[in-house]
């Protein structure tokens, strides 16, 4: 994907950034750790479609790319100059893929401001924070801040979760206590989705308007393989998002909901998809790295869209509170 990019916008060189210190995610001699502990380690060796068993980013990305791969050390970075300098270096000895380490946020700040000129940026949302401070005093935008506001939107609130990292577990735990609970049956779903979306609607019908709905596919990594054994792993992903993209549609249309949590990268992608929503503001922090945000095309929505290991696992409920 990079490689295509880099040919469609002519680009020489990227980078691959996906530290986020403040929230745990750290690179250090091309490896990346998950508060503190490696990748492979971390829980994220189960993902269910993408199981991340070598924290060894350079190796990794090496497997899946045709020019070479190099690796910008914690020392190399010292500022942006020195950044700059080693990119130099990588880009005349012919690197086309910049592995970068990164363990905490003032060097976010550094690289953002050493790569503000590259067409193509690889990585994760934590150097993205930092960008828009680069990119205005490199004059590449104007310097026009929005405040960040919560959405003012009221309405039943819904959480939907197809994540099932560690935090998400925990996290969907917690919230049993004070939501209205429905658990995916995956293998029912793939049975007859249509008799099973009428069954989850008349219970949503049924629930108490005063609580929230939480409905999730979440589970331990046992029940994700024996789903996946009898449908596939990515049969079994296409047909739950498919299917929480069509609950969220029908929710918001009909149900009165405007607060949305969506839990998981690839299922929030699926729902935003569904949902028509073309943008969003973004509003304050609920956790490092999950803001709310409002929706812009689409139902007017306040909407939370967290990836995977993000959050403690009060998570749901500090999320919701914010907006009582
Ligand atoms: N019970 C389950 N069995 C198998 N796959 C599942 C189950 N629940 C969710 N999935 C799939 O696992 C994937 C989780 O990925 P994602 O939504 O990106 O979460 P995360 O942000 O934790 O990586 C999705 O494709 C989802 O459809
Ligand atoms: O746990 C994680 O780090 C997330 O699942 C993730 O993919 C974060 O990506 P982001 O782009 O930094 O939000």
């Amino acid at each position: 994907m990079a490689e295509a990019m880099m040919d469609a916008l002519d680009a020489e060189q990227t980078i691959f950034c996906p530290a986020f210190p403040r929230a745990g995610r750290t690179v250090y001699q091309g490896h990346l750790f998950v508060d503190g502990t490696l990748l492979n380690e971390s829980g994220m060796q189960n993902h269910p479609l993408n199981p991340m068993q070598d924290a060894n980013l350079v190796r990794f990305l090496a497997r899946q790319v045709t020019r070479p791969v190099g690796l910008l050390r914690y020392h190399d970075l010292a500022d942006a100059s020195s950044a700059g300098g080693s990119l130099q270096t990588h880009r005349r000895d012919g690197i086309a893929h910049g592995v970068i380490d990164c363990v905490d946020d003032s060097q976010l700040q550094t690289i953002a401001a050493a790569v503000s000129d590259m067409p193509l940026l690889t990585g994760g949302s934590g150097l993205a924070r930092y960008l828009g401070d680069a990119y205005r005093k490199s004059g590449l935008i104007e310097t026009h801040r929005a405040s960040s506001e919560l959405p003012a939107i009221s309405g039943r609130s819904l959480i939907l979760s197809g994540s099932c990292s560690q935090a998400t577990n925990q996290q969907v735990a917690k919230a049993k206590s004070f939501c209205s609970t429905w658990q995916l049956d995956v293998l029912e779903i793939a049975r007859d989705p249509g008799t099973y979306q009428r069954r989850l609607l008349a219970w949503a019908e049924a629930s108490d308007a005063n609580r929230p709905l939480l409905i999730y596919s979440t589970d331990d990594p046992e029940g994700v393989r024996s789903v996946q054994q009898t449908l596939g792993a990515n049969e079994a992903a296409e047909l739950i998002e498919s299917f929480l993209g069509k609950v969220a549609v029908e929710l918001t249309t009909d149900f009165g909901v405007r607060r949305l949590i969506v839990a998981g990268g690839e299922t929030s992608g699926a729902v935003v998809r569904d949902l028509g929503i073309r943008a969003l503001k973004i509003g304050p922090e609920i956790c490092a790295g999950v803001p709310w945000t409002q929706s812009i095309g689409g139902p007017p929505l306040a909407i939370a869209l967290k990836s995977g290991n993000f959050g403690d696992e009060n998570f749901f409920h500090t999320a919701l509170e914010m907006l009582a």
